[in-house]
């Protein structure tokens, strides 16, 4: 850490999860990209929103990553606070934001570009993280994490080596990098997790090398064998398929009452998961919730627009046992 780097570690050493993670300036439009068109600022990036929601399922959660030590990093830090999330293991840091633009629409068609390339957030190292996942009850990062530099990915192996608990989303983004390093980085990483999250049927695809007739009992299988102990393969509005040494279960997905933005709804999984693992909920239960919570956000716009209250996820887990 150099040192202009300033770490604020009151009160952050033993909470119930820590994400890691880069936090990104969201730019979004209604419209499909174009001169002109009208944008909303907001604040996002698959950390932030996993740790918010990891926040409103009742955990105590703290953000491990770095900020730009500008006005629009205070402006972020008052975001991440605001969603309740514990900013003491925020590093403030000289540099620029990552920054997305996206344009998305109900139907879950969109458009997305980067600017993050060399971003201060791109810039984790894991020196960042020593110390701090040890006290985590779960630690919670992801592939998205893993491809924004090779420092970040260094960061992640260690938070996954260190971590008591740890889980892993593949979150695999083409833009990011190529599908054989992602595919690289869940090998090393799988063994080290309690739980994976991966999608179908994309990343089954991708990561784990299955062809288009493979079914999702058959990524489940395979994400095991690389050794993670416990997979949820993500599903959007077909649930999520749950799998263990024990077999597989699958876990339907509450319909959402309107789509608006499914930016983020997978975050809003893993998030919820880790937060409900930590806090001392079973497997099976903290998957219901999680799905119910991602189901859930899909009425906001952006990545952290709508968040459900535990309340509100608990409910929705209950009309889909009735
Ligand atoms: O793609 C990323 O790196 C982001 O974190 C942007 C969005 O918040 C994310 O894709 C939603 O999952």
């Amino acid at each position: 850490m150099s040192s202009a780097d300033t770490v604020n570690t009151s009160n952050t050493a033993c909470p119930d999860v820590l994400v890691l993670g880069e936090p990104l300036v969201e730019v979004s439009t209604t419209e499909p990209f174009r001169d002109g068109a009208s944008v909303r600022l907001a604040f996002s990036g698959d950390a932030l929103n996993a740790a918010a929601a990891a926040a409103a399922a009742g955990a105590h959660t703290a953000l491990l990553a770095r900020v730009p030590d500008d006005e629009l990093g205070d402006a972020l830090v008052a975001k991440v606070t605001e969603l309740g999330i514990d900013a003491g293991t925020v590093i403030r840091v000289p540099g620029q934001h990552g920054v997305y633009f996206t344009h998305s629409d109900p139907s879950g068609r969109r458009q997305f570009a980067y600017a993050r390339s060399g971003s201060a957030g791109s810039a984790l190292r894991p020196e960042d993280v020593t110390g701090a996942v040890e006290g985590a009850g779960v630690v919670l990062s992801s592939g998205i994490t893993a491809a924004v530099s090779e420092s970040a990915a260094a960061t992640v192996l260690h938070a996954a080596e260190r971590a008591r608990r740890f889980v892993y989303d593949p979150n695999y983004r083409p833009r990011l990098t190529s599908a054989q390093e992602a595919a690289a980085t869940l090998r090393r990483i799988a063994p080290l997790a309690e739980l994976v999250t991966p999608s179908w049927p994309d990343e089954a695809w991708s990561l784990l090398g299955l062809s288009t007739e493979a079914t999702p009992h058959d990524a489940v299988a395979a994400t095991r064998a690389l050794g993670a102990s416990a997979v949820a393969l993500t599903r959007g509005s077909d649930g999520v398929l749950v799998g263990t040494a024990t077999g597989a279960v699958d876990v339907p997905a509450p319909p959402p009452p309107r789509v608006v933005d499914q930016t983020g709804a997978g975050d809003v999984f893993a998030g919820t998961v880790a937060a409900r693992l930590a806090l001392g909920d079973d497997l099976l239960g903290a998957v219901r919730l999680g799905t119910a919570a991602a189901s859930l956000s899909v009425q906001g716009r952006g990545g952290t627009g709508f968040l459900p209250t535990l309340a509100q996820s608990r409910a929705a887990v209950e009309e889909v046992r009735v």
